[in-house]
């Protein structure tokens, strides 16, 4: 692969991880950073991000220095959003200029989101490596730009590489962080007994979703009987669960619904049955797992992209896709009671997943953005 390398140096390599927003682009980081400290013990890693992403409350907590760049998104933001998205430009860009200056990373990757644009761009022109990972197989707006600049690529889904231009690529699939690794190297899923409690796990990305807040209470109410098999934990949001917690009222099964899942480890080991969005870092996670999935596509995600995630899941027979629109609908009720009856269409579920997981992923990418920064691994 012609990945331009640097002579090795002795100075512990500084890795700066550009970008978020979502925990969809920031945790592959997270994965990425963990492993560039596994494989370079004492190296040094910041992220940055902006005040409003999902960065400013996560990264702190995990012992990782993070900085802030003023930058708000263009796409999908209306006439007015643009404008103000490009008043900004100029300031986010001396911002990032600043920061790269001072920094003095060995090598730059964006995660995709906002803030990666300006970072990524400032270490480019300041003639550090750079690279870009790409969870999508449909890419976002600012990856596809960086694509430019960038010297390579790694990317989930090798169908987005023709929306990336020329750039030099490979597909080492989409990181997962150390905590749901090192579960993985334990965990073998087991279906649940025909008659037995029956646990689903609902995560609608790490914003929640609005449709399942609306009707995935009314899906688990037209369950009739198997509802008293039911014990749901249901993820709704920041600042959203109290608006959710009185639609289950009549629900003959059990439920718990939470803002935010801090631990997932915990809530995917619980499960039998996740229900989810097809966000590409759940979907690694998924996979990486081993878990049975009804995976319900965000229509409005950019350009649909969600939909081409799973696709290739669903088609590898390693989870089940289900349109927004058909949330509660009579189809929804016979999927749920097949799978309920049928533990054995589970596990074969689970068992594919597992088969298209990507547990290298991670170390994959740290090596050779190591190998970018001029370092030889020990
Ligand atoms: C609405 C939208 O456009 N979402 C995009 C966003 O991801 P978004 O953050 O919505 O979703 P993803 O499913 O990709 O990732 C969610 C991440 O948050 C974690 N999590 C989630 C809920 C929770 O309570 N606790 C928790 O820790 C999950 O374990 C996972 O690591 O970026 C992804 C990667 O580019 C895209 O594929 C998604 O389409």
């Amino acid at each position: 692969m012609d990945i331009p390398m640097t002579s090795p140096t002795s100075t512990p390599p500084h890795l700066v991880i550009a970008g978020g927003g979502t925990g969809g682009h920031l945790f592959p980081g997270v994965a990425v950073a963990q492993a560039f400290e596994r494989l370079a013990p004492g190296a040094r890693v910041t992220f940055v991000g902006t005040e409003r992403g999902i960065e400013a409350r996560v990264v702190p907590g995990l012992g990782y220095d993070l900085e802030r760049v003023d930058v708000v998104g263009l796409k999908g933001s209306g006439a007015l959003g643009v404008m103000r998205g490009l008043s900004r430009l100029p300031r986010s860009g001396l911002q990032a200029r600043s920061i790269i200056k001072r920094l003095a990373p060995s090598v730059v990757v964006s995660v995709g989101g906002y803030a990666a644009g300006p970072i990524t761009l400032a270490a480019s022109l300041s003639g550090v490596p750079t690279a870009l990972m790409e969870q999508n197989a449909i890419p976002g707006l600012t990856n596809k730009l960086l694509a430019r600049v960038v010297t390579h690529a790694f990317l989930t889904f090798e169908e987005s590489a023709p929306h990336l231009g020329g750039v030099s690529f490979s597909v080492p699939g989409n990181p997962v962080r150390e905590e749901l690794l090192k579960l993985a190297q334990t965990f073998a899923y087991e279906a649940p007994a025909a008659e037995g409690p029956f646990r689903v796990l609902i995560v609608g990305g790490s914003g929640g979703a609005g449709s399942f807040n609306e009707h995935l209470p009314g899906w688990f109410k037209a369950m009739g009987d198997l509802q008293t098999r039911l014990e749901v934990r249901h993820q709704a949001g920041r600042n959203r669960a109290e608006a959710v917690r009185p639609r289950y009222e009549g629900f003959g099964g059990q439920v718990q619904v939470e803002e935010f899942i801090d631990d997932m480890a915990e809530a995917y080991r619980w499960c039998d049955l996740l229900i989810c969005r097809a966000g590409a870092t759940t979907i690694a996670e998924v996979l990486n797992l081993g878990l049975p999935a009804i995976y319900v596509p965000f229509p409005q995600a950019a350009d649909d992209h969600q939909r081409f995630n799973a696709r290739s899941v669903v088609e590898a027979g390693a989870g089940v896709m289900l349109n927004d629109a058909e949330l509660g609908s009579e189809r929804a009720v016979n999927l749920l009671s097949g799978l309920m009856r049928n533990p054995e269409s589970l596990l074969r579920i689970a068992t594919a997943a597992r088969r298209i997981g990507r547990p290298d992923a991670a170390e994959t990418i740290a090596a050779r953005l190591l190998a970018m920064a001029g370092k030889d691994l020990p």
